[in-house]
């Protein structure tokens, strides 16, 4: 498995932002959506682009393309808060969904929907999750994905912990994995330290 921290001076203040327990559920969505820019532009750097011949005002020239965009399938709720701008950014992907709550007391992750295309094979696909904490949540949607052969999956999300991080090398899916942070470890309710809190809350408020 590949794990790349961005660890840019920009994406550890919009990190610092949503660590923050002052900060607001605005101000939280803002800084994961800068946050996620920086993501998607460095897990979108080794994609393959496609050449075309294009006109400038002066002269023809060569252009690029994404030869491939990948599918975007954020994993509700939280991932909500990544969609558009990674769908901004890439915007003739397509988009699925995923729909997980953990369950607070066992930390298992519970399905509730998915809205996946039938056949995955040959298909790059990026999941948007801000937190990896035990890996139960990530390992779960993935197998899903691969349940329909997808084969090179990309998981982006906000903060991991290195318990999560163990979870997913040790599941052998075909993953790249990129963070903005692996932080120091899990608390005794499963919740990454010093983390940033319930990442669903803390954009939409508790349910
Ligand atoms: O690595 P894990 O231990 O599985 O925990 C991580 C999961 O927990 C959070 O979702 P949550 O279940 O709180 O749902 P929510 O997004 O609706 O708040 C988060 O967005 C991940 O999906
Ligand atoms: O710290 C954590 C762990 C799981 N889910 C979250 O939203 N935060
Ligand atoms: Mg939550």
């Amino acid at each position: 498995m590949q794990l790349t921290v961005v660890d840019h001076p920009l994406a550890r203040a919009r990190l610092s932002r949503m660590r923050d327990e002052r900060t607001d559920n605005a101000a939280f969505r803002a800084a994961l959506r800068e946050l996620t820019q920086m993501l998607v532009y460095e897990a979108t750097r080794e994609l393959t682009v496609a050449e075309e011949t294009i006109r400038t005002p002066v002269v023809e020239t060569t252009g690029f393309r994404l030869a491939a965009p990948p599918l975007l399938v954020p994993v509700l709720r939280a991932g909500l808060g990544m969609a558009d701008t990674a769908h901004g950014m890439l915007p003739e992907s397509q988009m699925g969904f995923v729909g997980l709550a953990r369950n607070e007391e066992t930390f298992q992750p519970e399905a509730y929907m998915a809205s996946l295309p039938e056949s995955l094979v040959d298909r790059h696909v990026f999941v948007l999750d801000p937190m990896l904490a035990t890996g139960g949540s990530l390992v779960h949607c993935c197998r899903l994905l691969t349940a329909r052969g997808a084969t090179q999956i990309t998981v982006l999300c906000a903060l991991a912990a290195p318990e999560g991080i163990q979870r997913l090398e040790e599941s052998g899916l075909p993953l790249r994995v990129f963070t903005a942070s692996v932080d120091e470890g899990l608390n005794e309710n499963a919740y990454i330290v010093p983390g940033l809190g319930d990442a669903g809350d803390r954009q939409f408020g508790s349910v």
